[in-house]
């Protein structure tokens, strides 16, 4: 059997660790288009940007005593479904009997009419990382665009280093995307009194060179910066998948054995779009918890073996020395109940939907009611009593 992945990031090279265990004598290609070792993406807005090292998913030696080709540099542009074949930039073939396409997503960019400077940074890869850490150590103050979890991450970052920082979200709070308000307010009032400014409900119109090297932005008004690091979401790289013909709604369909519409052909990771708590709805998750789960049912689905993907959402995030936590689907819910005092650095929301069941929960500084809630939300549906006891009056 020959398997070929196309992808080496978490899902990808996850993937190849668990068929080489399911498939001792299989042949595995990964192929990944960037130059070095996989990495784990979540440690580069985090401990990559301050004193911590890039976390490596493995090294040139466990691949080569696995039996896993990893083939770095190598740009995948075309899959002949007819022969069975993945064709890449650099001319070469690779034959598969099953493909995974863990392609993952790549950063939205500023329209090119904004204003190019190479001090516009955005932040996806190591290379960005190391290079955005680098900038912000030469920086005094810097703008930050977006307020999603990277502009906040990033934004956090830059305080460490003592940098001035003017974060700029186009919608009127932080964290808007699929984030319940609750957490923008706290995360919002944790950004201030470290030091963050922010400007809300502005896109900036343009963004011009100095002649002493910084950077002018205009929107409703002007500020000069250093730097500029956009954190203004991702695009999937969907481009393979629907050039050859596959099901792509905004991420490539996948079933829950994450099968795509061709039978040979497989996706995992933040690339698919997948069915969601039993298949009441489908989404595309920009989570590393789908990548590291759906990688290893996809790696069974491949080598026959069945299996399917029904964890329910979940992330995290650290800023400033706190964490967060969400899970399940929030944007449905219909109420919340609040345990402990939101105005603190440790609470926990739990949003239920219009049968008063789980529809999933924040917490700050409380992991543990996440794993509780997990739980629940897999079991009945309903809040623990010894969670319940904790809910405001
Ligand atoms: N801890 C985590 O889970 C974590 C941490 C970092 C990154 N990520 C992932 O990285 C990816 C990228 O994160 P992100 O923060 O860039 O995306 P995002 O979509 O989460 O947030 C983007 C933000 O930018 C705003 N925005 C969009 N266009 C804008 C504009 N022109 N001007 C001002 N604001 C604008 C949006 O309103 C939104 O608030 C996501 O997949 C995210 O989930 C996850």
């Amino acid at each position: 059997m020959r398997f070929v992945i196309v992808g080496a990031g978490l899902a990808g090279h996850t993937a190849a660790v668990h068929l080489r265990e399911l498939a001792p004598q299989a042949k595995i290609d990964i192929l990944g288009d960037e130059l070095g070792l996989p990495y784990d993406r979540p440690p580069l807005s985090k401990e990559v940007l301050g004193e911590g090292a890039p976390r490596y998913l493995a090294n040139a030696e466990t691949y080569h005593e696995n039996g896993i080709s990893y083939h770095p540099g190598q740009t995948a542009t075309q899959i002949d479904r007819n022969r069975s074949e993945i064709l890449t930039a650099c001319g070469n073939a690779y034959a598969y009997d099953r493909l995974l396409l863990a392609t993952g997503s790549r950063a939205r960019k500023l329209p090119d009419s904004v204003g190019q400077s190479s001090k516009i940074l955005y932040l996806r890869t190591l290379e960005d990382a190391v290079r955005l850490k680098s900038v912000l150590r030469e920086s005094r103050r810097i703008a930050v665009i977006g307020g999603g979890f990277i502009g906040l991450e990033v934004a956090a970052a830059a305080r460490a280093m003592a940098c001035e920082v003017f974060l700029f979200e186009m919608t009127d709070r932080i964290l808007s995307r699929g984030m319940p308000a609750i957490l923008s307010r706290w995360a919002e009032k944790l950004h201030r009194l470290n030091g963050v400014q922010f400007e809300f409900g502005s896109k900036i119109d343009s963004i011009h060179h100095q002649d002493d090297g910084s950077l002018r932005l205009r929107w409703n008004a002007f500020a000069d910066v250093d730097a500029v690091v956009v954190g203004i979401g991702v695009q999937p790289n969907t481009q393979l998948a629907s050039d050859a013909g596959l099901d792509v709604d905004d991420g490539i369909v996948v079933d829950d054995r994450c099968q795509t519409s061709d039978p040979a052909i497989f996706a995992a990771g933040e690339v698919t779009s997948h069915p969601v708590l039993g298949g009441a709805f489908r989404q595309r998750l920009e989570s590393w918890k789908v990548a590291s789960g759906q990688s290893l049912v996809a790696a069974k689905s491949m080598a026959g073996i069945d299996s399917h993907y029904a964890e329910p959402p979940w992330l995290w995030s650290d800023q400033f020395g706190h964490n967060i936590q969400s899970l399940g689907v929030l944007q449905n819910a219909d109420r919340s109940v609040v345990l402990d005092d939101p105005e603190t650095n440790n609470w926990t929301a739990i949003f239920l939907d219009s049968h008063d069941k789980i529809a999933g929960a924040i917490a700050v500084n409380n992991g543990r009611d996440i794993s509780m809630l997990k739980r629940a939300l897999l079991h009945d549906g309903i809040i623990p009593e010894k969670l319940l006891n904790r809910a405001a009056r």
